[in-house]
């Protein structure tokens, strides 16, 4: 486990200075006991001697001094580390989650994320800092004592030695079992986490539904199976641990009964079995503390290896030579199959816990082309792969087979900032930071002048939501953006991407109806996207005005390209797509005319 945490913490300086310093603590501690066997000899073996104590007593008085100064100077060391390991495994682990695929960023893996960002790295470094030096003085301590009882009576030193590995190995029996119950418990833990976050996020659906009283059921399943399991471990780390104590407490009696024996029959001296026995109960004292650190050990090695295993999460595959400006702005598919959790994804993204077993393709064998400057609308039933293809231009996910080009170049080839620079994506459930309007849209070009955030707002058309708001673009929109419509989040999405000046939009209409107002003013910033000839948009199209904005068409089924084309041309055929736009006409009483 040390060689891991020195992998964790590669600047070593403040670990070893820590241990260092507590190894010295430690054999100064037994040393000083050691003292005991000339003092103890010169006072009370026959008349006290005052000046063959002197010299030792002296060495005993300076050596606490040294003690104590160490001791005093430990604190703030231990402090320090615990701030520092916290803080360098912190960052480490930030600046790893930022190359993770954002496909990773589930709400399972995000509990988890928090959870050891949040919780396992602060119990690291307290622990270790903690933990650490008490670990080294349970150990090193015993050790110098049973050097110094071994060379005062070789007997009761057999005795020692043999107690030490007996006792490590049933504090180990008891340390594999704590493991496992921990474990346990933290699987547990994250789970109520998990379901914790879930049922807030879910509040509103559950009181729209009548559930805000009962919608807490997998709440409290969580909380019993937590409490369940509390009382396992409690049952099963009883029994190792006692066995533990009986280990020492047999050793305390063989000590005992030796000692008393040699005294009597006159093969120890009086001194000496008087010095022994006070050596002997600090020695089997360290030893007995070092089962009471047995559970933080454990609760160490759990927490680096809930930090290991996200280190391990396999980052974005990185380009060696990556490509920084895009020939153009269109997109292609090639032969693309993917499918959540497959090998090929390995990022455990939201709801791949058990994907990877039914690996079913949310997308197979899927070729198609979005030249530059046109409007391509995805069409399909729910669940044919709409989303799945936006996020894989946005590489989200890498493809398992295939290939996606945007401006001519594979994505993975690709330079990460610069894809995301070119791209915009208007997600169907906005998410808004509890900033005001502007700052929201601003965040797409922080350097944008007031006259291009002006524009941008306007061509989203949510300049007349800022009219209508009292403090203008300086009003709040709550967490989350709760304080604005859904339609009037979309709009602030969208002037995010006209500021950006993105060259590749993609969008994901709210398939939920609108108000009347909102319903309009987000087709016309729909239309105004699709105007620019130099911008390519992918449309996720739920209703027939934003179809009609569109140029072409790709309708998938099953994860299957089923049609594709021109829109004139599909209209005039009687495929999936001229089917589906009929049923719309017929349902609304639309006309529109082809451009054919
Ligand atoms: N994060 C995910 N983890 C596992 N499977 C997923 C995930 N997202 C989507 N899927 C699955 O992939 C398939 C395609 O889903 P996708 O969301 O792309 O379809 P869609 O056409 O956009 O559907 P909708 O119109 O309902 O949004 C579906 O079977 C879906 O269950």
């Amino acid at each position: 486990m040390i060689r891991r945490l020195l992998r964790l913490w590669p600047h070593r300086g403040i670990l070893v200075r820590l241990g260092l310093l507590h190894v010295t603590l430690s054999v100064l501690q037994g040393l000083l006991l050691a003292l005991l066997v000339p003092v103890l000899h010169a006072l009370v073996a026959g008349p006290p001697d005052l000046a063959a104590a002197r010299p030792w007593l002296i060495t005993g008085a300076i050596g606490t001094l040294v003690y104590w100064a160490l001791t005093v100077h430990a604190t703030p060391v231990g402090f320090a580390a615990s701030m520092r390991l916290t803080a360098d495994a912190r960052r480490r682990l930030m600046e790893h989650v930022t190359t993770l695929p954002l496909g990773w960023f589930g709400s399972a893996n995000k509990a988890r994320l928090t959870r050891t960002v949040v919780t396992a790295t602060g119990d690291l470094g307290r622990l270790v800092a903690q933990l650490g030096p008490q670990a080294v003085s349970a150990t090193v301590v015993p050790a110098t004592l049973v050097v110094v009882i071994g060379l005062l009576d070789w007997r009761l030193g057999i005795v020692f030695l043999v107690t030490a590995p007996l006792a490590v190995l049933a504090l180990r029996r008891s340390g594999r079992i704590a493991a496992e119950t921990d474990t346990e418990m933290d699987r547990a833990a994250t789970e109520v986490s998990g379901r914790a976050v879930e049922l807030g996020q879910a509040q509103h659906v559950l009181r729209a539904a009548g559930q805000g009283a009962s919608g807490g059921a997998r709440l409290r399943e969580a909380l019993d199976e937590h409490r369940a399991g509390y009382r396992r471990a409690l049952r099963r780390s009883l029994l190792p641990g006692l066995g533990y104590v009986g280990v020492v407490m047999a050793a305390f009696v063989v000590v005992l009964a030796l000692g008393a024996r040699f005294l009597l029959d006159g093969s120890l001296a009086a001194p000496d079995a008087v010095a022994l026995l006070v050596l002997s109960v600090r020695y089997l004292e360290s030893l007995g503390s070092l089962g009471g650190l047995v559970g933080g050990i454990r609760a160490i090695e759990n927490a680096l290896v809930r930090v290991e295993t996200l280190l391990a999460t396999p980052a974005l595959p990185r380009p060696a030579r990556p490509v920084r400006e895009l020939a153009h702005s269109g997109i292609e598919f090639d032969g693309v199959t993917f499918a959540y959790g497959a090998p090929g994804e390995g990022t455990g993204g939201e709801g791949t816990g058990g994907a990877a077993q039914d690996a079913r393709p949310a997308l197979c064998d899927v070729s198609f082309q979005c030249p530059p400057g046109s409007t391509t609308a995805l069409v399909g039933p729910s669940g044919s792969g709409k989303t799945t293809v936006t996020r894989l231009v946005a590489r989200f996910h890498d493809v398992d087979a295939g290939s996606v080009r945007v401006g001519g170049t594979d994505v993975r080839d690709l330079d990460h900032d610069t894809l995301m620079r070119s791209l915009a994506i208007v997600f169907q459930d906005v998410h808004l930071f509890d900033g005001t309007i502007e700052e929201n849209v601003r965040m797409a070009r922080p350097g944008a002048t007031d006259a291009e955030f002006a524009a941008a707002a306007r061509a989203a058309c949510l300049d007349e939501v800022i009219a209508r708001l009292p403090d203008g673009p300086h009003s709040r929109v709550g967490e989350g953006g709760a304080l604005l419509s859904g339609g009037e989040r979309q709009r602030v999405s969208i002037a995010r991407a006209f500021l950006k000046q993105a060259r590749i939009v993609l969008l994901d209409e709210a398939s939920s109806a609108l108000d009347p107002e909102n319903e309009g003013a987000v087709q016309r910033a729909v239309a105004n996207l699709c105007a620019d000839p130099d911008r390519t948009v992918v449309v996720i199209a739920h209703r027939p005005a934003t179809l009609a904005a569109a140029d072409r068409v790709i309708a998938l089924d099953g994860g299957r390209v089923v049609e594709s084309g021109p829109m004139d041309e599909l209209l005039r055929g009687d495929g999936v797509f001229a089917r589906l736009w009929r049923g719309y006409e017929e349902a609304r009483g639309w006309r529109v005319a082809t451009h054919g």
